[in-house]
């Protein structure tokens, strides 16, 4: 009975604003976390609630008129005869696993007993309501709820630190798929390779590599399109004496994606100031075999930037608000039960789009201002050419005014700073951030994900000084303009 208790101990605390939906499942016992979880998505699935219209959120693609549990609690009279119902979210989800899960999982206590005294009329009323819906199977009446995480591709980022995308695209086409030009969600053996990101592979929705022995050993790593977006605008130097820096690293992804850019060479901080984060981000670099990373348990913000370990610092990325990213698991690949808590939080990460329209102002100017702190530290390495701040927040607030506020800081002035131009920046992508925030719009903004590139401007003009002096570009120029003339 416990895990039931606890999912609603966290819709309660939902409906009381305590707490975002990650946050709170994250303070789940890990002994009960998958179940608990798995419950409050799917109840939250039928019953959340606009706070204005009262309409039902089915994810963050339709209002529904009503909610599906709470219609029938109510037709069925439940919680008037039944005394010891009081919590109406524990209602909910036990009614949830009655009528739409496996049945109550619990020993028979008296709570239990008090929903199977109405099982006869719950489910009555249940097919009184799909009737009245038009809909004839259950999965009708939450099926729109998933169709945009099932529209959105399964990405493979291939580690190139292991295997490299020819032998990869073989590989799947030796386990029956088929290597298209464009995906067709409907055919389920189809992947792509990604337009924008070098070595990602795009998959059918629902492709489930739990069995799959190169995601099992760290060749394949599964990883959202856009949160390799950071570590390719980073563009890191792939040479033995690159020094780069993941300012806030775990669980790893954006690391080990970085590793594998840099060849495996050189110097990779990685940051991570949670102790238990910062064990997942050591699992991952093993198993990524990120051999050039060195992960430190410390705050970003603590570190000397004259420290003379840090000094060579060219580059560093720092992706704060991936507010799912951490309960992602990663680092353990053989637990298939992870993998289907990582499927289940995709789904909160869906809901979590709608939550955060809701983020109060005082919590989100509190989050914009330690992440402006974030990127004026790392403006205060003295040899930093690139820094690349990314965001999964869908607010201005976090993304182009934290970007306008860095860009009108005393470290942009003195660097001094300015946001790269477009063309080192993706420049096959159109969507860009969002243009009357900025004062002149240079933010590069996806689905729901934020990513900025500042750049040094004296740095980045001396190096293509240096640069086209090597190879001689610098001398034909001016002959040039001279014939011009001419
Ligand atoms: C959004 S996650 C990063 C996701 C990661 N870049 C990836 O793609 O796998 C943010 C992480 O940064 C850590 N963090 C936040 N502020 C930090 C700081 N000042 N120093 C070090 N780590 C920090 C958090 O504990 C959290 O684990």
């Amino acid at each position: 009975m416990n895990f039931y208790f606890e999912a609603a101990q966290v819709l309660d605390r939902l409906d009381a604003k305590q707490g975002s939906i990650k946050g709170l499942i994250a303070s789940l016992a890990e002994k009960n976390r998958k179940r608990s979880t798995a419950l409050i998505i799917e109840t939250l699935k039928c019953e959340v609630l606009h706070p204005h219209t009262g309409k039902v959120l089915v994810l963050n693609l339709v209002w529904v008129d009503k909610p599906v549990l709470s219609d029938v609690i109510a037709a069925s009279k439940l919680t008037k005869e039944e005394r010891k119902l009081s919590s109406h979210n524990l209602t909910l989800v036990l009614v949830y696993d009655l009528l739409l899960g496996k049945g109550i999982q619990a020993g028979d206590g008296p709570i239990k007993q008090a929903v199977l005294r109405h099982k006869t009329r719950l489910h009555g009323e249940f097919q009184k309501l799909k009737i009245k819906r038009g809909v004839t199977s259950n999965a009708q009446l939450v099926q729109r709820a998933d169709e945009r995480a099932e529209s959105i591709p399964r990405y493979v980022r291939i580690n190139t630190s292991l295997w490299t995308t020819d032998k990869a695209v073989l590989y799947y086409v030796s386990r029956g798929f088929t290597l298209n030009d464009t995906l067709n969600s409907s055919d389920h053996k189809a992947f792509v390779k990604d337009p924008h990101i070098p070595d990602l592979l795009a998959f059918a929705p629902l492709t489930s590599f739990v069995e799959d022995p190169a995601y099992l050993d760290g060749r394949a790593i599964i990883q959202d399109k856009a949160s390799c977006f950071p570590a390719f605008v980073l563009n890191p130097p792939a040479t033995e004496d690159s020094v780069v820096i993941d300012a806030t690293a775990a669980p790893g992804n954006k690391t080990s994606h970085l590793s594998a850019l840099m060849g495996n060479k050189g110097k990779l901080y990685a940051f991570e100031r949670d102790k238990r984060r910062f064990l997942t981000l050591q699992k991952m670099l093993n198993t990524a075999q990120c051999r050039n990373a060195i992960p430190i348990n410390a705050d970003f913000l603590t570190i000397d930037p004259e420290d003379n370990k840090f000094r060579p610092v060219t580059h560093i990325g720092s992706g704060i608000v991936n507010r799912l990213d951490h309960l992602i698991p990663t680092g353990t690949r053989k637990s298939t039960d992870k993998l289907e808590t990582s499927r289940l939080l995709h789904t909160v990460l869906i809901l979590t789009a709608i939550e955060e329209e809701d983020i109060p102002n005082e919590r989100l100017a509190k989050l914009a201002t330690f992440q402006l702190k974030m990127i004026q530290h790392a403006m205060k390495f003295p040899n930093v050419e690139r820094i690349v701040y990314s965001t999964c927040s869908i607010h201005a607030t976090e993304n182009e005014h934290v970007v306008r506020a860095a860009l009108d800081s005393d470290e942009a002035k003195a660097g001094p700073f300015v946001l790269a131009p477009r063309n080192e920046v993706i420049p096959s992508w159109s969507r860009r951030g969002l243009p009357e925030e900025m004062k002149s719009a240079d933010g590069d903004g996806t689905n729901g994900f934020f990513v900025s590139c500042f750049i040094r401007v004296q740095k980045m003009a001396l190096k293509r000084k240096l640069d086209s002096e090597a190879d001689g570009t610098e001398r034909s120029k001016p002959r040039k303009r001279k014939r011009k003339r001419k």
